[in-house]
């Protein structure tokens, strides 16, 4: 018997690949044959060609990547038209058994082109609520998994399921001694890891470069500042350690951090949750994103798992305030975070994507 394929599919942002980059090793395992459609030249490509070297990745026309998601991205017809007949060429010579979709722009012309083939179409939502490709898509899909419970009731209910989030293995084994080795602190303080979502945070890039000296006078501090973002100037700061943006290196310096502060990506939050880091939020605002951030951000302070500080009122004073808040509640943010569900291993999504599968 032939083995059985399954499309994988999203990007834009590594918010919409890390899930796929998860499950597709346990989907492999099960004894499927895997796939991947993504744009040319999209963070997808990069991650799953960096990673899957030995899986085929086919490139569709997806308009123009943009750093934010843009409503402009849907007005051009030509390039989604385009991407849907690559699409449907693809799967014709793919003839894949499933399609599983992670949302970002580029899914949109799989997922309609997977539907008028009646192939089975699952598609993934992260945030509270969905994403404007997803919420395009999820008419032509079979089912949706969400992470939240919060988000049942923006979906199609009929046809949702509220599944958790899903960390990927690899970041569970990390190692503090290797994380230390890395940055190579020689002062004995607390480790503060700085992360503003998978493409960085100017914002929070320029706050904590303002104030380094009183920050590096607290912490040791560890900044992921987004692909071409470190600050040569600063290489020699003590205490002060840039990655632009880091892949296997990841595990590590996480289970080195003591304390995070971070955007309120939905994948970010609960890998800290996962691994009971205290941390301080600072959401994309409203003003330039749906708001899923802040939904997810404000979920998050309710359970007792962060402190939320929003963009408009992040100054040095209020920064400096949320820090010394978070290190004298570490505790507490600690035994809450001890108490959450365990998130879904990839394994266990994999066998749910798997479910979806008529067996030949
Ligand atoms: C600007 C934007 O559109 N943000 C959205 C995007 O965020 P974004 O792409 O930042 O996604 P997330 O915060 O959810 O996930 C980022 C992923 O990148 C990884 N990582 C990050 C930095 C690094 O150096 N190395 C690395 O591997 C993280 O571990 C994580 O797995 O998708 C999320 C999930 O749909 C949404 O909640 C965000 O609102």
């Amino acid at each position: 018997m032939t083995e059985q394929t399954i499309i994988l599919t999203g990007g834009g942002t590594a918010g919409h690949v890390s899930l796929n980059q998860a499950v597709l090793p346990e989907l492999q395992k099960l004894g499927f044959h895997i796939e991947y459609i993504g744009s040319k030249g999209g963070i997808e490509q990069e991650i799953i060609g960096e990673a899957f070297p030995n899986t085929a990745y086919h490139a569709i026309s997806s308009g123009k990547i943009r750093r934010y998601f843009s409503r402009k991205n849907f007005t051009d017809p030509f390039r989604v038209g385009g991407g849907l007949v690559q699409s449907l060429g693809i799967l014709r010579r793919t003839k894949p058994a499933a399609i599983f979709s992670k949302g970002g722009f580029v899914s949109v012309p799989v997922v309609m082109a997977g539907r008028m083939m009646k192939i089975p179409v699952i598609i993934h939502e992260s945030d509270v609520t969905p994403g404007l490709a997803n919420k395009i898509a999820m008419p032509f899909a079979d089912h949706i998994y969400t992470v939240f419970n919060e988000t049942l009731a923006h979906v199609p209910a009929e046809k949702a399921t509220a599944s958790g989030a899903v960390i990927r293995d690899e970041l569970l084994t990390g190692s503090a001694t290797s994380g230390k080795e890395l940055c190579g602190f020689n002062r004995e303080l607390p480790v503060l890891l700085i992360m503003g979502g998978s493409q960085g945070s100017a914002l929070i890039n320029q706050a904590i470069r303002s104030q380094l000296e009183a920050l590096t006078a607290r912490f040791n501090i560890i900044h992921l500042c987004g692909k071409g973002n470190t600050d040569p100037a600063l290489a020699d700061v003590a205490g002060y350690r840039q990655f632009d943006y880091v892949t296997t290196e990841l595990p590590d310096l996480l289970h080195y951090a003591d304390y995070i502060v971070s955007r309120a990506g939905s994948n970010s939050i609960f890998e800290f949750l996962a691994l009971e880091k205290p941390m301080l939020l600072i959401p994309l605002s409203k003003e330039r994103s749906r708001g899923d951030q802040l939904l997810n951000a404000e979920l998050f302070r309710k359970q007792g798992f962060a402190r939320v500080l929003e963009e408009e009122e992040l100054t040095a004073d209020r920064l400096s305030e949320e820090l010394v808040a978070l290190v004298s509640e570490r505790e507490t943010f600690v035994r809450n975070m001890e108490a959450a569900p365990s998130p879904k291993t990839a394994a266990e999504m994999a066998a749910l994507i798997a479910g979806h599968i008529k067996k030949r």
